[in-house]
């Protein structure tokens, strides 16, 4: 990962006399899937709006790959997608026919309009639905053809607006794989929510934005989402959990919290029960084992104390 891929300075944005952002500045890496999060009108979509050159700020500055988005817009529009709700998503016309709009307001040659409609249906697995009206498409299908409208221009940055907000569980699941991908894939991508566990799944940094400010950038992990974290619940003497836990290959980032046992665990159910197994047989009084809201959620609300 190169260093400052995405760099803001002193944004200052106000609606009215009343201020959205208040000198805003943070830098994120090339790669990155930033998890941007806060409460109800924190600015997360103001923030997202100036990103993507939509809103002038009255202050500041944003730089995309080199670019000036303030004095370039054109060349960082290039760079960027944005993608929002289901903005431009056209229920009469074809998800080709979708795809290829969204290509010519790009201002795409002609000759690359179509390789870039069947490449953007691939990268979120619509292929198959190309001649598909959208207004048939189920909300999970709609949301990635959203995104796939947003990044048909192959974009280096792709921008998220509650992608999540009104799928079903199974429809946010994929949504995360697909996340996770395009991550994968090179792309630096911020995604806004303020439901945590779902941005967990796929990020690697979070930026939280309270009242118009925004907190430092914090790490979740080196390229992947952060692990997992569960509770342990105790009777008795922690740290002999902590000693039964020490050295099993899935565990990792043991902390003792309120008489509580917490640690960062990757595995299948099967390896869960095995661990209590092995903590039981080695006398520890557990009385449960849970999922916390993770390295995520702690990282938040650490920022809010
Ligand atoms: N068009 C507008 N006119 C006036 N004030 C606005 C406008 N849009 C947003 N605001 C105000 O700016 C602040 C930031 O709003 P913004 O929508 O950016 O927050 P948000 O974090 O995206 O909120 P949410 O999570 O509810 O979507 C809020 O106080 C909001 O009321």
């Amino acid at each position: 990962m190169s260093a400052d891929f995405v760099s803001v300075r002193g944004l200052i944005f106000e609606y009215g006399s009343s201020r959205a952002l208040d000198e805003v500045g943070f830098d994120l890496p090339a790669g990155s899937v930033t998890a941007l999060v806060g409460p109800n009108g924190a600015g997360k979509t103001t923030l997202l709006r100036c990103l993507a050159g939509l809103e002038r700020p009255l202050a500041g500055s944003i730089r995309i790959d080199g670019v000036d988005v303030l004095e370039q817009p054109r060349l960082a529009h290039a760079k960027l997608g944005f993608q929002q709700d289901f903005f431009g998503v056209y229920d009469q016309l074809s998800v080709r026919r979708n795809l290829l709009h969204a290509a010519a307001i790009q201002g795409m040659n002609e000759g690359d309009m179509e390789s870039a409609a069947v490449w953007a249906a691939e990268a979120v697995s619509l292929s198959d639905r190309l001649e598909q009206k959208a207004g048939t498409l189920s909300r999970g299908l709609r949301q990635r053809l959203a995104i796939a409208r947003s990044m048909v221009h192959r974009p280096r940055l792709l921008l998220m607006d509650e992608p999540a907000s009104g799928l079903d569980p199974e429809a946010r699941r994929e949504l995360s794989g697909l996340i996770r991908t395009l991550g994968a894939a090179g792309m630096t991508l911020v995604v806004s929510s303020h439901i945590l566990a779902e941005l967990e799944d796929y990020s690697t940094h979070m930026l939280a934005l309270r009242d118009g400010h925004s907190a430092q950038v914090a790490v979740l992990s080196g390229t992947t989402a952060a692990k997992p974290r569960w509770r342990l619940g105790l009777v008795g003497d922690a740290r002999e959990a902590l000693a039964g836990l020490h050295g099993m290959a899935e565990v990792s980032e043991c902390e003792i919290i309120d008489g509580d046992v917490e640690f960062a665990f990757v595995g299948e159910p099967l390896a869960r029960h095995h661990l209590l197994r092995h903590l039981v047989d080695q006398g520890v009084l557990v009385t449960s084992l849970a999922p916390t809201g993770g390295h995520l959620e702690k990282l938040y609300m650490g920022d809010r104390a």
